[in-house]
């Protein structure tokens, strides 16, 4: 029998994973045959060049997109395969242990930043119990809302609306948290208290976080560094400064070119 991702502290695992998107002369390799798993507790950067396959590979982990049907690539989320799951199975599994942080926040624009925070609550059927409240509002405090709750989207700046964002994917404390370049519209200072607040969660609610960045100082916070180029996976590192992860990257769009 095939092992189990949960057997070795996966959350998240793709084997052999294929995607092409289009045909013929327009057909475009976006996933060359990647096996990789996600690890429990970790915080896992995944850096590339433009077009290396970063948003794919994330968006098929997360069961957002499938493979290739005929690649023979499989998908796990926890010890659950998902490779051929119905839509709405699929959609309380991921409601239930994932969040997400996508590039455009995805906010409703008719809730205030409160009801946005709490929403994945709201789409379960249930309130935050004392305990979530307590633990929304050391998010809300960390990420500096607290006098942006009653405001709605458009009355945020993109960096402030990020970080609703953000609360809201953290608010449910998913097993498993996606985020798409999730310090791209913040200053520097924000960006830090948002990584410090990602590699706590990781740390200690063990919770595992996939951050997709092109961000050098961004990736330096993470424990794991995948990189990815043209579909693949190139190199699977531990902890880097900045300083090495530019180094790598260059190397890499040098080798591009
Ligand atoms: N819906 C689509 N239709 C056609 N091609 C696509 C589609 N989505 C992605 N691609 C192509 O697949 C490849 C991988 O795209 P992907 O968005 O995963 O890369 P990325 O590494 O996230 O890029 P970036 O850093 O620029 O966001 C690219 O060549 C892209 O043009």
């Amino acid at each position: 029998m095939e092992t189990q991702p949960s057997d070795l502290g996966l959350i998240a695992r793709v084997t052999h994973l294929s995607k092409h998107y289009g045909s013929g002369e327009h057909r475009v390799v976006a996933l060359d045959d990647v096996s990789i798993g996600i690890r429990r507790g970790e915080f896992t950067a995944i850096m590339g060049p433009s077009g290396s396959g970063k948003s794919t590979l994330m968006h098929v982990m997360a069961g957002l997109d499938t493979a290739d049907a005929d690649g023979g690539g499989r998908v796990w989320l926890g010890d659950q395969e998902i490779t051929g799951m119905r839509d709405a199975e699929l959609t309380v599994l991921r409601r239930r242990r994932v969040g997400f942080v996508f590039q455009a926040f995805n906010l409703v624009p008719t809730l205030d930043a409160q009801d946005n925070i709490t929403l994945p609550f709201e789409l379960d059927g249930r309130r935050p119990t004392r305990e979530e409240r307590e633990w929304i509002d050391s998010i809300v405090d960390a990420l500096g809302l607290r006098e942006r709750l009653t405001h709605r989207p458009h009355q945020l700046s993109g960096g402030q609306q990020q970080r609703v964002a953000i609360a809201r994917a953290l608010a449910r404390r998913p097993d498993l948290l996606f985020a798409d370049e999730p310090t791209g519209a913040l200053d520097s200072r924000t960006s830090r208290e948002v990584l410090a607040l990602l590699r706590d969660a990781a740390h200690r609610s063990g919770q595992s976080i996939a951050m997709v960045t092109h961000d050098p100082i961004a990736a330096s916070h993470a424990d794991r560094i995948l990189f990815l180029a043209d579909g693949r996976i190139v190199d699977d590192r531990g902890p880097m400064s900045a300083e090495d992860i530019s180094r790598t990257m260059l190397g890499m769009e040098a080798v591009a070119r």
